[in-house]
Order: C-alpha cells, then sequence, then structure tokens
C-alpha cells in the first residue's frame, strides 16, 4: 500500500484527485504571443509531493502561476479538488502559493508578514496566532526576529519568512517555486528535514519547483520533468525510496542509481 493510501484510510478520506490539468495550452498577450504552453497535462494526488524541474525559462513559474488562478488557460483546464469537495475550476485564493521572489511587505515585521494571512482572513484569535507563528518563527531559526524588517534580514531568513507565510494560509495545496534556491547548503539540509516533518504530519499536498536535483529525488514522490518548447509534455519519475527520508540516503545505491536515471532522461529530453 503506497504512503497517499495509507494516510487516506488512517483519516477515513477518500483517495482522490486533488488537481487535474488537461491539455494546457497558453501564450502572454503581446505583439509576439510565443505559447509557453500548448497541449500540457498532468494530476496531482491528495497527499503528494511531486517536484518539477526544467530548464531556465521553459514555463515552470507560469505554470505555478495558472494553478493559483493568477492566469487563466487560453484552452485546456485546471480543475482543483480541495477539502475533499468536488473538482472545480475555481482556484484564486485557494492554493498556497511561494512566488520565487520573497514579496514581503517592506513596512511589516516578519511577524507581521507571516500573520498577514490570517489577518486578510479576519480570524480573531490575534494572540493565539501569533504565538503559533512566533513558534514557526523560531523552528525556523528566526526566535528573535519576530520584530525584524524584511531590510533588516539576511536573502535566507526572507525567504524562511516567506516560507511560513505561505504555511500559514493553510491551504492544503503548497506551491513552492524554488523556496530554498537562495539558501546555504546546511541551512538548506535543515530546512529539507522540517519540510519532510511537517509534509509527513499535516496532510500538505506540495508542488515543488527546484533546479537542485538531488533536492528533488530527497523530497519528492515523483518528479515532473518540463522541456523547453510550446508543445511539450511532462515526463515523469517515480522516486521508490523509502520514507522517512534524510540526507544519508544521498549515498545509498538507490539514490545514486535514481539520480542517473534523472539525469540521462534530462539529457535525452534536451532538458540539459
Ligand atoms: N509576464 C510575462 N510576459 C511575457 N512573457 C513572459 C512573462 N513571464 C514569463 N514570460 C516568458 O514565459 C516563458 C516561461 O517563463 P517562466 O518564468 O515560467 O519560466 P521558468 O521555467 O519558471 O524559468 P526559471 O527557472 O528561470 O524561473 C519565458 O520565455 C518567459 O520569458
Amino acid at each position: 500500500m503506497e504512503r497517499n493510501e495509507i494516510q487516506a484510510t488512517k483519516e477515513g478520506l477518500r483517495i482522490t484527485e486533488l488537481l487535474s490539468i488537461q491539455h494546457l495550452a497558453y501564450s502572454f498577450p503581446g505583439p509576439v504571443r510565443t505559447p509557453v504552453f500548448s497541449n500540457l497535462s498532468m494530476k496531482v494526488r491528495r497527499g503528494e509531493f511531486i517536484s518539477v524541474v526544467g530548464a531556465s525559462g521553459c514555463g515552470k513559474s507560469t505554470l505555478f502561476r495558472m494553478i493559483a488562478g493568477l492566469l487563466e488557460p487560453g484552452s485546456g483546464e485546471i480543475r482543483l479538488a480541495l477539502d475533499g469537495g468536488t473538482p472545480g475550476p475555481q482556484r484564486l485564493g485557494k492554493v498556497a502559493y511561494m512566488p520565487q521572489q520573497d514579496l514581503l511587505l517592506p513596512w511589516r515585521t516578519a511577524l507581521d508578514n507571516c500573520l498577514l494571512p490570517l489577518t486578510l482572513s479576519r480570524r480573531n484569535n490575534k494572540q493565539e496566532d501569533a504565538a503559533r507563528v512566533s513558534e514557526m518563527l523560531r523552528q525556523f531559526g528566526l526566535a528573535g526576529y519576530e520584530a525584524a524588517y524584511p531590510r533588516e534580514l539576511s536573502g535566507g531568513m526572507r525567504q524562511r519568512v516567506a516560507f511560513i507565510r505561505t504555511l500559514v494560509t493553510g491551504s492544503e495545496l503548497m506551491l513552492l517555486d524554488e523556496p530554498f534556491g537562495a539558501l546555504d547548503a546546511l541551512t538548506k539540509r535543515e530546512l529539507h528535514r522540517w519540510l519532510l516533518d511537517l509534509w509527513g504530519s499535516l496532510n500538505k499536498t506540495v508542488l515543488f519547483i527546484t533546479h537542485d536535483l538531488e533536492e528533488a529525488l530527497l523530497l519528492s514522490d515523483r518528479i515532473y520533468l518540463m522541456a523547453a518548447g510550446p508543445e511539450k509534455d511532462l515526463e515523469e519519475l517515480t522516486v521508490e525510496l523509502p520514507r522517512p527520508r534524510t540526507h544519508t540516503m544521498n549515498y545509498e545505491p538507490r539514490f545514486i542509481e535514481l539520480r542517473a536515471q534523472l539525469e540521462r532522461r534530462l539529457y535525452e529530453s534536451k532538458i540539459i
């Protein structure tokens, strides 16, 4: 039985698709209108951790913006079935999206930036929320920085604040666009551990863009490979590694074999 099924059985949930994308086409408006996609499909099951890898400019961030409802498909469809509901096209405000740029509000402190989604949702548990978010800041190594403004934080620290703010939205589906791209190797390793624990305990579904192949293998159930050129469809690699996962796995024969397989597939698809 797969992890999703075990979790689903344990919690009495139905095993369903959370996200379905069928024959997606999109071109940015403008005189040239070069299509980014012309026929792209993917499916995500509840509770999966999926990475998307591909060369710079192939359309990964555009795909996330479309899933988040910030862009509408030219043709094809995107359907989301959040919180066990029936699949529908409504997406704006329903998924937690962390874009590549941290987009923190410069006039709000780290704590207040993280509290923003709760403030906007007009929840009324200010003290409780602040205590919960302060604890998250502590877990992310940001204790003592609650009152700091974004300009007083390093790039990696801002990235962590933005990550917490994304988590705080409470959405079942998280879209993370290179969340650890700017971090040093040791901080990244620590946050991998944290993210894996969190994902295991919170029943989140994660879509994750990365250029780091080891990161993709360590975290994911499946990896989607995105080629350049609008006519691309996504290729898929299943990461058959046991969970819980740790960095020591990087040296195990199965991990090394999967890494070689991933690189071969990226090369064959002319992605690298
Ligand atoms: N607002 C926009 N208007 C016009 N073209 C755009 C816009 N945003 C992105 N593009 C183009 O769409 C294509 C896909 O861009 P996108 O940012 O999705 O790529 P990406 O795979 O996320 O790249 P990276 O890995 O470098 O972040 C690129 O050719 C880019 O130039």
